[in-house]
């Protein structure tokens, strides 16, 4: 189970250890003609279009390997996916609802899935697509966990789901690189009061401001929204004020959604107007600013919409209208613009500091989801652990032999600067002799930045 910020490059973290194991393990599949595919590798997505990039991503990442990968996603014709499977396939990227289809039909058998990779974790197991991952992972004559590695990324990471996703996984590892549902402070942030009526106008000058101080150029903004009627709605509206915008969302056909995706990516459209459909994972170079004209229910939907900008080490503004529907989020947000070093406006704080929106907890609290907020930042299975765990120099995370961790000593030497990643071998303890220490038979890997 793997968390790390978005845009800090979790794909190739995933595809890497892929490429590697069935180069190192299985060989490659052989070109020959087959009825069935049998992947060894399965990347399962939330949505088509991040199914897709993952695709081309992996493509290139296996470049002169001679590891085949596909792609199935619904929306596109499946005669033609089809014939691609037929010639092979190691790496099989999919979202769920055609690979339920093209397994139940025959034409997928995932007996010799070795690698199990969910990418979005939280949102594959949330209440959406449980079910699906559940019929795919349990039902279809897929390797148990123990046979298999499984893969679980997401820059977020709610203990809900963590103690969900413990149904697919045997003694697995916790890393995360940064906090669990934190946001990079590569994103400026800014939150506006804005009351829904005004929200339009309020828009309409931001973009005209913006590109009359020249930010515009080649910069991209995306606009999310909640509603699909309201994505449709606000598109015409900023063509009707002379801004060039376009529409994605899940009403429409999966042609105008890719239509839509190039239109923008290539600038032809430097507006986007979507609704979570784009909310994660999508990698879009010079997405410049990330508008929230409807801010979403929960603060880990607001850490991946905003994460469409400053990625890779590249710097990106993100703009959010808050109105009075907006109160439940206060507190989280607040914290999350803090954590990331914002300036966070007196008037949020005052909203988060009123014990009516959930406000004056506990900074344990974080943990349990409030008011709208799911913030992990920790590995479920360790909070008693984390509550008693210190350490004495948190720049180097060098600890010393004075530091516990869940009330054991960390050994004296080890410095989790240089060993933490280690501990993704499994039989390498940090924490111990014998078992991991902490008495569960799992290890928590903790990282500090994106190194
Ligand atoms: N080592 C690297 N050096 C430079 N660029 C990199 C490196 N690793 C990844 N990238 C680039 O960083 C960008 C973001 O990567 P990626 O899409 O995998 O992020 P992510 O962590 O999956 O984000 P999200 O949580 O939004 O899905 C991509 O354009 C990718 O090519």
């Amino acid at each position: 189970m793997a968390c790390a910020q978005t845009g800090s490059g979790k794909t190739a973290a995933f595809c890497f250890p892929i490429i590697s194991g069935i180069l190192k393990n299985q060989g490659v599949a052989s070109g020959r003609w087959n009825r069935v595919a049998y992947p060894t590798a399965l990347i399962l997505s939330p949505t088509r279009e991040l199914a897709s990039q993952i695709h081309d991503e992996a493509k290139k990442f296996a470049y002169e390997t001679g590891i085949k990968i596909a792609v199935v996603y619904g929306g596109a014709p499946i005669v033609q996916q089809c014939r691609k499977l037929q010639k092979g396939v190691d790496i099989l990227v999919a979202a769920p609802g055609r690979l339920i289809d093209m397994v139940e039909r025959g034409k997928i058998s995932l007996k010799m899935v070795k690698y199990l990779a969910l990418d979005e974790a939280d949102r594959m197991l949330d209440m959406g697509f449980e079910p699906q991952i559940r019929k795919i992972v349990q039902q279809m004559g897929m390797p148990p966990p123990g046979s298999r590695q499984t893969l679980l990324f997401s820059a977020t990471f709610p203990d809900e789901i963590q103690r969900l996703a413990s149904d697919f996984l045997s003694n697995y590892i916790f890393l995360t690189v940064g906090r669990v549902g934190s946001s990079t402070d590569l994103i400026a942030q800014k939150v506006e009061l804005v009351q829904d009526l005004d929200k339009r106008t309020h828009l309409i000058e931001l973009l005209h401001t913006e590109r009359a101080n020249g930010i515009s150029g080649k910069a991209l903004t995306l606009v999310f929204v909640k509603t699909k009627k309201g994505a449709d709605s606000l598109e015409h509206w900023l063509s009707k004020n002379g801004l060039p915008a376009i529409a994605i969302h899940g009403d429409k056909i999966q042609i105008e959604r890719e239509r839509a995706l190039r239109s923008f990516k290539s600038g032809v459209t430097p507006i986007l107007v979507a609704t979570d459909v784009a909310s994660r994972g999508l990698d879009i170079p010079h997405v410049a600013h990330v508008i929230n004209f409807d801010l979403p229910q929960d603060i880990d939907g607001y850490v991946h919409r905003i994460g469409r900008t400053g990625r890779a080490g590249k710097s990106g503004m993100a703009t959010a209208f808050f109105s009075e529907k907006n109160m439940a989020l206060a507190k989280a947000l607040a914290e999350l613009m803090k954590e990331s070093n914002q300036e966070v406006p007196s008037w949020l704080t005052e909203y988060a500091a009123s014990p009516y929106y959930g406000g004056g907890s506990s900074q344990s609290k974080r943990h349990g989801g409030y008011g709208g907020s799911s913030f992990g930042g920790y590995d479920f299975r360790a909070e008693n652990q984390y509550n008693s765990y210190t350490y004495t120099e948190p720049e180097s995370f060098a600890v010393d032999s004075s530091s516990t961790y869940g009330g054991y000593a960390t050994p004296a030497n080890y410095n989790y600067a240089t060993d933490h990643y280690d501990a993704a071998n499994v039989e390498y303890d940090p924490y111990a002799s014998g078992k991991n220490g902490d008495g569960f038979g799992h290890e928590s890997v903790v990282g500090t930045g994106l190194e």
